[in-house]
């Protein structure tokens, strides 16, 4: 599913933010990865999701090399994967309903099965109420709220979440990991970038480490034979 094989990403001549990251993660996964700031965990789900291409070392992203896929392919990749940014990334001008079909809507969805699809994940991450608002009339946590329910509203193969309960309180936050968990259920591959170690021990998942930018630990690398 995904390969990271001595991986390396530097920013600057010499100066890297990933050195030599190894490790797999097998389809229906959930894994989170964790580290201080500035460990690392943006760079890799951006290489994950080929916004960035590595300076060394091969990443398959379901069987295909990220670095060589021909840009005509890269839209399909991205479809296959439901990303939750830091930032949400949520366009102001549009509403919540807007937002969370938007790609439904470039892949030929009609009115009917966009509402039909945008009322179900909406539900599900408790803002059914608030379809028609714009981002700027929502709170934080409501905002990353719609970035969730526009990530999974596509059924992804896997989905990438960077600190996606850094704005919510705690309850709205375990209600978005058991959302998370419930996805995972039904087959999608989850990888969770988070600072929250509270929820990282109470979830009983594979965590990756970084630290500095290198592997730190992989608690999954044994049961999955890997070489880090
Ligand atoms: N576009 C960029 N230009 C230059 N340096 C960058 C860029 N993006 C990231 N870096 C550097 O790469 C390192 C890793 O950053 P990254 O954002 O991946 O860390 P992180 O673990 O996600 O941190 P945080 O938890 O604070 O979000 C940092 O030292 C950062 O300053």
């Amino acid at each position: 599913m995904i390969r990271f094989y001595h991986v390396y990403q530097s920013y600057q001549k010499d100066v890297f933010a990933l050195s030599d990251i190894s490790f797999t993660i097998n389809p229906g996964e959930f894994i989170f990865l964790t580290g201080p700031s500035g460990a690392g965990k943006t760079t890799l789900l951006k290489l994950i999701i080929r916004e960035e291409i590595p300076k060394k070392g091969q990443i398959l992203v379901h069987g295909q090399n990220v670095s060589s896929i021909p840009v005509n392919k890269i839209p399909r990749l991205r479809r296959s994967i439901g990303v939750v940014f830091q930032d949400f990334k949520l366009i102001r001008n549009k509403t919540v309903f807007e937002n969370v079909t938007f790609v439904l809507k470039t892949l030929g969805i009609d009115l009917k099965e966009r509402r039909r699809r945008a009322h179900n994940v909406l539900k599900m991450v408790g803002l059914q109420h608030k379809t028609h608002f714009y981002p700027l009339e929502l709170s934080g946590g409501e905002q990353q709220r719609v970035a969730v329910a526009r990530a999974i509203v596509n059924d992804p193969v896997l989905l990438v979440a960077d600190e996606p309960t850094g704005n919510l309180d705690p309850d709205r936050a375990a209600d978005i990991m058991n959302l998370f968990e419930k996805i995972n259920r039904k087959g999608t591959t989850v990888l969770v970038a988070t600072h929250d170690r509270d929820m990282i021990q109470r979830m009983r998942k594979r965590v990756i480490s970084l630290n500095a930018g290198r592997l730190d630990h992989d608690s999954g690398s044994q049961v999955h034979g890997e070489e880090n």
